[in-house]
């Protein structure tokens, strides 16, 4: 298990109440959103105009793992009955009455099976970019201090007027690549992708690194330098910039082309480097044919998302400098705090018919202005990144 937050305990020992847990299994990980209700429900509901209680007061937990490791998944699952506390039953409809979770991503249909025979749960499958846009929207409409830019190492929370976010260009950065136009709550289009992605940073970094772990593999490129690899248009052009076509001696010319001429072997470089010129070939690429697409349509606004990003600095300010650059700084990048967790978020929240006894949770959007997604206020979205670590304070209301 890799980056959760510890499982809550009440007082009693008992395992937080779990009402709903929604599911996104991707080529390389795992994500899991549920919404527990606070314990003793001590903080007091938002109440209606005539002071009726008419929401839940809760949290919604995020966590992840890799998918190469789903055991440890169902392992977390079961241990902490997060479908049993909560979980949604068939009624009208019914098919044996078994208990359901919702799930998007392609291992909901890979692994279907699989939680049928482990957990006797089946799997509700959802749309992929139905969910990647509705936890997108939701995210952008809900939540306090959810997007900003990245430029020159500095962060900006971007204030996002929900009369004018539409239409916007949502990429999202998983082991490939989805580009998706948003034009509206569902409606959308799939506009491009590339299989260059996040799968592509993580696999060649291991064959080329020989690191064991993603997060080893980043904190490498934190110290590498590219220049020892990459060639620049300064090494082309004996130190000068070719300033006619706008291009300066540093930009890089050709990604990994010293390796041909440095007649040097792989061992000869250094793992830091290697990961610190990969990562840059990547979100380069990767910001360029968002522009294109941003370009294609029209769109003066590009949300990042996906777990590639993982709220790294070098990563967000490449992409935001090829945006940047080739837009001429008309369009802008901008990144989402709970990045990797768009779809898990989008299924949770495509559970449709409440009917759980004294819980009932039901679609969170529309939210009423200002009220129910504040962020932890012990976290700070300035300081630190969101992993699957935190959780978010917040209310569910009733229909
Ligand atoms: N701890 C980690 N282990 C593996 N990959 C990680 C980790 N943290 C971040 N990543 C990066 O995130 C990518 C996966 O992102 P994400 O979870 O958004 O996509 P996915 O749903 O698995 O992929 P897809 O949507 O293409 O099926 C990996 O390919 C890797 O680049
Ligand atoms: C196949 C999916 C949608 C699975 O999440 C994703 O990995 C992706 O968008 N890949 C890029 C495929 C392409 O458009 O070339």
């Amino acid at each position: 298990m890799e980056h959760n937050r510890e499982f809550e305990i009440d007082g009693n020992s008992n395992p937080i109440q779990i009402s709903r847990l929604a599911l996104d299994i991707g080529g390389s990980l795992i994500k899991l959103v549920y919404f527990s209700r606070n314990s003793g429900d001590d903080e007091d509901p938002p109440k209606d105009k005539v002071g009726v209680s008419n929401g839940v007061n809760g949290r919604l937990h995020f966590a992840k793992f890799e998918t190469a490791k789903i055991n440890d998944c169902l392992k977390f699952i079961s241990a902490n009955k997060l479908f049993l506390g909560g979980g949604f039953q068939h009624q009208e409809n019914c098919t044996n009455d078994r208990s359901f979770i919702k799930a998007t991503g392609g291992g909901a249909y890979k692994f279907s099976e699989l939680f049928k025979e482990k957990l006797g749960i089946s799997l509700e499958k959802e749309d992929e970019m139905d969910c990647l846009v509705m936890g997108a929207n939701f995210l952008l409409k809900a939540a306090n201090q959810e997007a900003f830019t990245f430029l020159n190492g500095q962060k900006e929370f971007v204030q996002i007027d929900h009369n004018d976010l539409y239409p916007y260009l949502l990429v999202n950065i998983g082991s490939g690549v989805s580009m998706i136009k948003v034009d509206g709550d569902g409606k959308f289009e799939r506009v491009s992708g590339t299989s260059v992605g996040g799968g592509t940073f993580w696999g060649l970094g291991k064959l080329l690194t020989k690191c064991q772990s993603f997060d080893e593999l980043l904190e490498l490129s934190h110290q590498g330098n590219n220049r020892a690899i990459d060639t620049l248009v300064g090494d082309i052009y004996g130190g000068m910039d070719y300033s006619k076509i706008g291009l300066s001696s540093t930009t890089i010319a050709s990604s990994f082309g010293k390796a041909i001429s440095d007649n040097k072997e792989l061992e000869d470089y250094k793992p830091e480097d290697i990961s610190r010129s990969l990562l840059r070939m990547i979100s380069n690429n990767i910001g360029q044919i968002s522009y294109l697409n941003a370009l294609r349509f029209g769109l003066k606004r590009i949300f990042f998302g996906g777990f590639f990003i993982r709220g790294h600095s070098y990563t967000m300010d490449t992409i935001s400098v090829a945006v940047h650059f080739w837009s001429k700084g008309e369009a802008k990048a901008m990144f989402l705090r709970h990045e990797g967790f768009l779809g898990a978020l989008g299924a949770f929240m495509s559970y449709e018919s409440p009917s759980l006894d004294d819980l009932v949770v039901n679609q969170m959007v529309p939210l009423p202005v200002n009220a129910s997604l504040v962020t932890d206020t012990n976290f700070d979205p300035l300081k630190e990144d969101l992993n699957g670590t935190e959780s978010i304070q917040c209310c569910v209301y009733r229909a």
